[in-house]
């Protein structure tokens, strides 16, 4: 790559991005001959729900050590909430919250305890017992887990121990929450809780970093997306302009033949029922007007838009492990 981050791309006019809360310049961390992030300019905008989407071994978690000063850059910047990291992450941390590589708890004690003995770790100066407590309830209740007994966490279900980590990231009333696959081992139910949350929170002011390898998980929460392949930010941008439209109509008739006698060469597709037409001047309705004028049943006419799914796999291209492999050994892909 030339200077700074020349190869992520910027679909559509990417809005102001307002106060950033995280950004980072040229960040890189390697271990030993291989580089898990390479050059990456990343820019969380205040109040954004931003998705780090990338492959199995992308570089997602390293990326997220970094950002919460866990694992030292080998090269480049990053700011946290107005602060530099790692040098000032003692400043930054008391307004984060943050979940990373599943979350850690003392086996052989209830959850109860372990947020009760993380929130007297934690950089609250108030230490009364019973607010504590009532803090200790509010985040279990936020996460569903209000009901749970004294079980020890080691009995807990993958599900409970997300849940749990959710709930210690929440603890601090964070203005920022960094959170690794945090529906890992969620079953769907637990994934649109968590979702729900999120929102809720986010709506109350939270900024929400999370990485995931599950697009759907992306598409249905963030409202930004950078995309990381081999350790490359390939792409960054605001979902709506990354779902933009194509510059074609799709085209659901029950008489696909006669539609496209009178569409001629402006068919771009076509598939049982439906055709991908060249937009015309005039835009849908002028479309559905010539179709109709010329005799064809319209059941549904809209602009196609790209799918998150269709722009991750034109930059990222098929066999990203099998890539790095051959990088590992010497090649540069
Ligand atoms: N401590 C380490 N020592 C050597 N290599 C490492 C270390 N940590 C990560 N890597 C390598 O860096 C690359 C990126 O790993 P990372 O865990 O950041 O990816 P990821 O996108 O989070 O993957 P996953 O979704 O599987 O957790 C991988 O090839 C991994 O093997």
């Amino acid at each position: 790559m030339s200077a700074g981050n020349g190869t992520t791309q910027r679909i559509g006019a990417r809005r102001d991005p307002g106060r950033l809360v995280i950004e980072t310049r040229r960040l890189t961390k390697r271990y030993g001959a291989h580089t898990a992030v390479d050059d990456v300019d990343l820019h969380v905008a205040e109040g954004a729900r931003y998705g780090f989407l990338g492959p199995n071994g992308s570089g997602k978690t390293t990326m997220v050590r970094m950002l919460l000063g866990l694992v030292y850059a080998t090269r480049g910047e990053i700011t946290v909430l107005g602060r530099p990291v790692p040098s000032r992450v003692a400043e930054v941390l008391p307004e984060i919250g943050a979940m990373v590589e599943g979350p850690a708890a003392y086996p052989h004690l209830s959850g109860r305890t372990n947020l009760a003995l993380l929130d007297a770790a934690g950089p609250r100066r108030d230490r009364d017992g019973r607010r504590r407590r009532d803090r200790v309830e509010e985040v279990l209740e936020r996460v569903g887990l209000g009901a749970i007994d004294r079980r020890p966490v080691r009995a807990y279900s993958l599900g409970m121990r997300q849940r749990l980590g959710l709930a210690g990231a929440l603890l601090n009333r964070p203005r920022l929450l960094v959170l690794d696959e945090p529906t890992n081992g969620l079953d769907p139910h637990g994934i649109r809780e968590v979702r729900d949350l999120l929102l809720e929170l986010n709506a109350a002011g939270t900024t929400v970093f999370l990485s995931s390898h599950l697009l759907a998980e992306i598409e249905a929460l963030c409202t930004t997306v950078g995309v990381v392949d081999r350790g490359r930010l390939v792409l960054e941008d605001d979902l709506d302009a990354v779902r933009g439209p194509t510059g074609r109509l799709v085209v659901r008739t029950p008489d696909p033949d006669a539609a496209a006698r009178v569409l001629g060469s402006a068919v771009a597709e076509r598939q049982d029922h439906t055709l991908v037409v060249e937009a015309a001047p005039g835009g849908p309705p002028a479309l559905a007007r010539h179709l109709v004028e010329h005799g064809v049943p319209l059941d549904g006419l809209v602009e196609q838009r790209r799918s998150l799914e269709d722009v991750v796999v034109a930059l990222t291209g098929p066999g990203s492990d099998t890539s790095r492999a051959s990088r590992r050994n010497g090649a540069r892909p």
